[in-house]
């Protein structure tokens, strides 16, 4: 029998997607014509791997073109890896690894600087060189308890600023170009095309997702620029004594400015008949729990890896950011796949970068996958060599590199692909 991975054909299309859902254990039935007809005008077939087994699809691997913001601003060119899937009865047998080689190799060929990817198990990418980058966090605010004012006006800043609820039409007007100055400012964060913007206002979602509208708000800053989107959608729930207990769940919330961020939360916590807050996947240093007048009424539901990262190119990866301070270091970096290791001078600044190839003793020896997790600035060089993944070869190396490779906030990504 011929497992071998291969590209996948418009007409094997549909059993592709129905493998994806057999994987994710979502459905096994047949998938609408209308939503391969969606699906496949947003898919670069030439980047999805299938494997067939008597002419059913077993195994399904996809990716697609991302921009990675890093620390600074600057951005690199991502591999994002999605739609991986292995049907239960095929597991085990390497066929995962096969396609990860094959993606990793066309990626590194193409001259994406990383690989990028939202782990649905801890387990699973380690292996193949990716590490956690970025990690989330999730908050419930019980609202009654946080000590804001049920008599304030909204934003309750006096900035002159104002929030008005849009469209999902709006939302398609305006999001580009308010996630392209957040993208700008916040390392983690990867590009949005079109689809993404549509998807999330209802265009062209597949029925069986059920969509419900949700409600959008904008914050415009004094001077009228829109610096703030929230989306958020509300459940209908009444307590025996007529007592609201409704929570809102919160979709998005991007911001351009701190202003408009504290608007916004301000905001999605005092709307009446709001007692509960479910903030969805946050930077686990977000504005919001200290923003509260009672910070402990925010109860942490979630706190986990994120956006994994692997290094394809050592040179522009880390030329492609700033640093903290000035310093040169030398990191041998081992890489089993033979796809990006080697012993590189890397001289940081605040202002950038350079880094090359060297022949002069390694300060640090660490696997490509701990540069993964080191990139955006979220892990700690000192906690690594504890951990023993990251070996010290000069005294005060890991402690330098934490002082350098560290940002001023935590690394987010915003977004699940
Ligand atoms: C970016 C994304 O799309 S994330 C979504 C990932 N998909 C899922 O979680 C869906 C459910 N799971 C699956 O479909 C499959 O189990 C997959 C895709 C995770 C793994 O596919 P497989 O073909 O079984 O993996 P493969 O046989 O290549 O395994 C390679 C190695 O990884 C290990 N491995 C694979 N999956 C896991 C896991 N979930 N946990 C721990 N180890 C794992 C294997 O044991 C094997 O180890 P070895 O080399 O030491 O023997």
């Amino acid at each position: 029998m011929n497992l071998d991975p291969r590209t996948v054909s418009a007409a094997e299309f549909p059993d592709w997607i129905r493998a994806v859902g057999t994987g994710f254990l979502r459905s096994s039935g047949p998938v609408p014509e209308e939503e391969v007809a969606v699906r496949l005008a947003h898919t670069d077939l030439a980047r999805v791997q299938g494997v067939f087994d008597g002419g059913r699809c077993v195994a399904t691997f996809r990716s697609f073109a991302q921009e990675l913001t890093v620390v600074g601003g600057a951005t690199v060119p991502a591999d994002a890896i999605t739609g991986v899937t292995v049907t239960p009865t095929h597991r085990r047998r390497g066929l995962l690894g096969r396609m990860m080689a094959a993606d990793l190799a066309a990626a590194k060929e193409r001259g994406d600087v990383v690989a990028s990817l939202i782990a649905a198990e801890y387990p699973i990418y380690g292996r193949y060189g990716f590490g956690p980058a970025s990690w989330t966090a999730e908050w419930e605010i019980d609202v009654p308890r946080a000590g804001l004012d049920p008599r304030a006006r909204v934003p309750s800043e006096a900035d002159g600023g104002r929030i008005e609820l849009v469209e999902g039409a709006d939302v398609r007007k305006l999001g580009p170009e308010l996630h392209g100055r957040l993208a700008a400012r916040q390392h983690g964060v990867v590009s949005r095309d079109e689809r993404w913007w549509e998807r999330s206002t209802g265009v062209d979602v597949p029925a069986s997702e059920a969509w419900k509208e949700p409600f959008h708000a904008v914050y415009r800053s004094a001077d009228g620029e829109t610096d703030g989107l929230i989306t958020y959608r509300a459940d209908d729930h009444w307590g025996d004594r007529k007592q609201p207990l409704n929570t809102a769940t919160v979709a998005g919330l991007i911001a351009a400015s701190p202003a408009a961020e504290r608007a916004l939360w301000r905001f999605v916590c005092s709307i009446d008949w709001i007692t509960t807050v479910r903030t969805g996947h946050r930077a686990p240093d977000d504005l919001l729990p200290l923003l509260l007048p009672d910070p402990r009424a925010a109860r942490v539901v979630t706190q986990a890896d994120w956006l994994w990262l692997r290094v394809l190119d050592v040179p522009r990866a880390l030329e492609a950011r700033t640093y903290a301070s000035e310093a040169a270091l030398v990191l041998d970096v081992r890489d089993a796949s033979g796809l990006a290791g080697g012993r590189f001078l890397l001289e940081a600044s605040p202002s950038g970068a350079s880094c090359a190839p060297t022949t002069r003793d390694a300060d640090l020896a660490l696997d490509v996958a701990e540069l993964g997790a080191l990139l955006l600035g979220d892990e700690s060089p000192v906690r690594l060599a504890a951990l023993g993944r990251l070996d010290e070869h000069r005294a005060g190396a890991a402690a330098l590199a934490d002082t350098v490779f560290r940002a001023p906030r935590r690394a987010w990504c915003p977004d699940v692909f």
